[in-house]
């Protein structure tokens, strides 16, 4: 007998509509999807067409003006810790250091439920999964771009979020950070089974750390516009990964997908390490996807 999954978290028929001084605009029209635990989706659009919009509804920071979103039976109307963000720009506190930036989150999630030896081996141990342990007492400014990301991750993992949203994680970093921090990525949700919605602009991210990737149509008013299922066994490796045909074929649907069906002017969609050729004339600029962070 098949074993029915039951829905973790349902985007159902999710608009919105932005108050502009020309009146409303509609920037998402009834965006469907379903997630199953343990899932990880990928995002990809091109700029503009509401991603972020859709994470920020997920998180409880934007209310839908139609729809809406249930986690696990209950409706999402404000945002809580049970759903943790990431922002491309870590966001740290600058005078705090990176144990005493995970501590004020965890603070705020297990306050009266853990002891302070408790929390302090939790703040550890997450500074531990993101490999930061040997840099916990230094401040923003003291460590990497890289680094300053990885504790974002380590304090968002520490609340033990049910959903992890990612808004562009690894966007600021140079390749090879970002290559390390996506097989931290796959390696933690391996061990932790987290639910993960992740924003990209980058084609082969997106297969890499994927189950599935949604693909949104251009705005105003985007909505899902096709879902790739990446059939790719776990643990992956990017190396051996890249001549596998699944890999590219889940690429290729996704770069026809943006560049020949939803083709625009400008684009934000990069391949890393790979200059894309503009598809006809519909495409004029690319987004850097190597940019440092400060
Ligand atoms: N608070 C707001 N008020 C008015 N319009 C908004 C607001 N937030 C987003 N928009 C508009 O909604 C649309 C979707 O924006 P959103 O930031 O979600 O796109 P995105 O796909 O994440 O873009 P990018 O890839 O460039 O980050 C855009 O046209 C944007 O201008």
């Amino acid at each position: 007998m098949t074993t029915k999954h039951t829905d973790h978290l349902l985007i159902s028929q999710v608009s919105i509509d932005f108050p502009t001084p020309q009146g409303p605009f509609r920037a998402l029209d009834k965006v469907d999807l379903r997630i199953e635990k343990g899932e990880f989706v990928s995002i990809i659009g091109h700029s503009g067409c509401g991603k972020s919009t859709v994470l920020n509804i997920v998180a409880g920071l934007y209310q839908a003006t139609e729809g809406g979103v249930i986690l696990d039976g209950r409706e999402v109307n404000e945002p809580g810790p049970e759903r943790a963000v990431v922002f491309q720009n870590h966001s740290l506190l600058p005078w705090l250091t990176a144990y005493e930036n995970v501590e004020l989150a965890v603070k705020q999630v297990f306050k009266g439920k853990k002891s302070k030896a408790e929390m302090r081996e939790w703040i550890e141990h997450n500074l531990t999964l993101v490999h930061m342990d040997h840099a916990m007492h230094k401040r923003p400014d003291e460590i990497s771009g890289g680094m300053k990301q990885r504790v974002g991750i380590a304090r968002a993992l520490a609340m033990q979020p049910q959903v992890l949203l990612l808004d562009e994680p690894f966007g600021a970093l140079d390749a090879l950070t970002r290559a390390h921090l996506q097989d931290s990525m796959m390696e933690i949700q391996a061990t932790l089974g987290n639910t993960v919605i992740m924003i990209t602009h980058d084609v082969d991210e997106a297969v890499l750390l994927s189950d599935r990737i949604v693909m949104m149509s251009n705005g105003p008013a985007a909505s899902v516009g096709d879902i790739v299922q990446v059939n790719l066994p776990r643990p992956r490796n990017r190396v051996a990964m890249a001549e596998s045909v699944e890999y590219m074929r889940c690429r290729k649907a996704v770069l026809s997908f943006l560049y020949e069906r939803h083709g625009r002017k400008t684009v934000s969609v990069s391949v890393e390490d790979e200059e894309v050729q503009p598809a006809r004339d519909n495409i004029v600029t690319l987004k850097p996807s190597t940019a440092k962070a400060a």
